[in-house]
């Protein structure tokens, strides 16, 4: 059984089989059961039908028999009769007329096995092939019976002619047709009698058998009115039977059925009656004609095994057309879900162009055009989401410099902020250039201050900060600013100095305000404070940006100096040489 694939697009382990699989095992069902279908309608419909067939072959070849041996009986009756009347035979007393009629019948009818005369005392006057002449036939049923009336005796041995008449292979079996020979007053002159040889009977059993019903097992059976079974298989004949289909042909019915014989297998057996109830001049016969089941039903078996093999060949070709046809069907399908989860895994750089078009059949190109749709739009609302986005940071980013002009001030200390600084500064430097005087800039960043915030915490840390501030603005001229920049940095502008020693030496008073302690919440604290001071003279350009920088770098190297001292700018010290 195959799996599309292991993973779906969201990483999750799937059992679900692919929809090829899904198709072909459906289809392979559906065929499966319409071919046992088909071999059982088959099954029953040609059984029975074989059956029918077989019991109506059989119920015709019994009639057949049936009147094939009543019209000989006849036949041999009328005979009998015809001869009685002959003129030539009732001169019973001139018996060469009579043998030469006799002798002429039986050459023409080689089954009539004897014909012969006998007289009302029982003496045989004249007989074919003078058999039997003189010898007494009083002891003879048929000399007795027919006497009196055309009779037929049943099939019996021969008593006196077996030793007289040629071997055959077969032992001889007589049926006797006998009649009276009456003088025109009616006085009995004599006995007339056929013995019709069995051997007619055998060779009409064997015309009806064509070679073909022979060859399947057809078998005639004649059954005497006492059950003794006068022709058929040698196992059974001349023994007593007792069957449905004799019981049945008894009663006087024709038909056929299916039956179990004493040999234990199952037969389809037709059946019939000879002759007339009431008549002496015929015989009651039960004839069968059978055939084995399995014979009879052959051809049916084999037709069901033609139609297996057809089946099983129109279901191989049926599911490999449905595994063809799956193959077609999910193909389309199949690209579109590797497609999607192409985009599933890659979303943001997929375009509609990523799910490709499939042409297989008209709903996979639906859902491809369908799916491409929804990418693009999808697309283009992401796309206006980032316009909308954009503009939000714009107009945001526009109301934050709105507020930045609004707050003027620092928000921890309240001291001025670097924007303020950056407005004084120019015109602190503008005023000191039109006095012709300097001015001076002071760089100021607290000593250890992360070292507070670790150990005494943030809050603390602001309130050293504000303190810091207030004692910076205490400690300067009102005249001057002071302003915080960022963190623990703060810058004054010393506005007006007469010069750099007066520069310097504020510088120098600040330092010693801020080294004094703090009182914080947990306690009192001393820090110190590095400062870079950088003067701005009358006669050099005014760059607040620059005087800015130059403090900032002499800050630094306080700090690199071991902190918590004054340091002049750089370019200061070298003027200060100069001068
Ligand atoms: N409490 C508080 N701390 C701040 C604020 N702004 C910055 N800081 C902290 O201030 C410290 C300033 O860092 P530094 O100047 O490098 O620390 P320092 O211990 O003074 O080091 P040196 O200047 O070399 O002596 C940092 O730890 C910042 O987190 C603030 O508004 N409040």
């Amino acid at each position: 059984m195959t799996h599309d694939s292991d993973t779906s697009s969201t990483g999750k382990p799937t059992r679900l089989l692919s929809l090829a699989t899904l198709i072909v095992s459906f289809t392979c069902l559906i065929v499966a059961i319409t071919v046992l279908l088909q071999l059982t309608l088959v099954d029953h419909f040609a059984i029975r039908h074989a059956t029918v067939e077989a019991k109506l072959r059989l119920e015709q070849l019994s009639w057949q028999m049936r009147d094939s041996l009543d019209r000989t009986l006849e036949q041999t009756v009328r005979d009998v009769h015809l001869l009685t009347a002959l003129p030539a035979v009732r001169r019973i007393d001139h018996p060469a007329d009579a043998r030469g009629i006799i002798d002429n019948l039986q050459r023409n009818f080689p089954n009539y096995a004897w014909i012969g005369i006998a007289t009302p005392d029982g003496k045989v006057q004249a007989a074919t092939g003078g058999l039997l002449e003189g010898r007494d036939v009083t002891a003879r049923p048929w000399f007795h019976a027919g006497q009196r009336e055309l009779i037929v005796e049943d099939y019996h041995p021969a008593i006196l002619l077996g030793k007289l008449l040629p071997r055959m292979p077969d032992p001889w079996r007589f049926v006797d047709a006998a009649g009276p020979i009456s003088d025109a007053d009616g006085k009995l002159r004599g006995v007339l009698a056929i013995h019709l040889s069995w051997d007619w009977a055998r060779s009409l059993a064997q015309g009806l058998l064509t070679p073909a019903l022979r060859d399947f097992g057809a078998e005639i059976i004649v059954v005497r009115g006492d059950g003794v079974v006068l022709l058929g298989p040698a196992d059974i004949l001349e023994k007593r039977i007792a069957t449905d289909s004799l019981a049945l042909a008894r009663q006087g019915k024709t038909g056929a059925l299916m039956e179990r014989w004493p040999d234990g297998r199952t037969y389809v057996t037709g059946y019939s009656l000879t002759g007339h109830s009431g008549d002496r001049t015929s015989l009651r016969w039960a004839v069968l004609v059978r055939q084995t089941e399995a014979v009879a039903m052959a051809s049916a078996h084999a037709f069901e095994r033609r139609a297996l093999g057809v089946s099983l060949v129109l279901a191989t070709v049926l599911a490999a057309a449905a595994a063809v046809l799956a193959r077609r069907i999910v193909a389309p399908f199949k690209v579109l879900s590797h497609a999607i989860e192409h985009v599933a895994h890659a979303p943001d750089k997929a375009g509609p162009a990523a799910i490709p078009e499939v042409h297989g059949f008209h709903e996979a190109q639906v859902l491809s055009d369908a799916l491409r749709g929804l990418i693009r739009s999808e697309r283009n609302h992401q796309a206006d989401l980032e316009r909308m986005n954009a503009r939000l940071e714009d107009a945001v980013a526009a109301r934050t410099a709105e507020l930045q002009q609004l707050l003027m001030r620092d928000v921890l200390t309240g001291l001025p902020n670097r924007r303020a600084l950056m407005q004084a500064l120019p015109e602190a430097m503008a005023r000191a250039a039109r006095l012709k005087r300097p001015c001076a800039v002071m760089f100021l960043d607290m000593d250890g201050f992360k070292t507070v915030n670790d150990t005494r915490g943030h809050e603390e840390g602001d309130e050293l900060l504000r303190q810091f501030g207030t004692r910076i603005l205490y400690s300067i001229r009102e005249t001057d600013l002071v302003a915080r920049l960022a963190g623990d940095e703060f810058v004054v502008i010393l506005d007006l100095v007469n010069d750099r020693q007066e520069a310097e030496h504020k510088a120098q008073f600040l330092l010693s305000q801020l080294t004094r302690p703090f009182v914080l919440g947990s306690g009192g604290i001393q820090v110190g404070a590095s400062i870079g001071l950088a003067i701005q003279h009358p006669h050099q350009v005014q760059d607040p940006t620059r005087l800015l920088a130059r403090a900032d770098q002499a800050m630094y190297q306080a700090k690199g100096s071991g902190k918590n001292r004054v340091a002049l700018a750089f370019d200061e010290i070298e003027h200060a040489g100069a001068s």
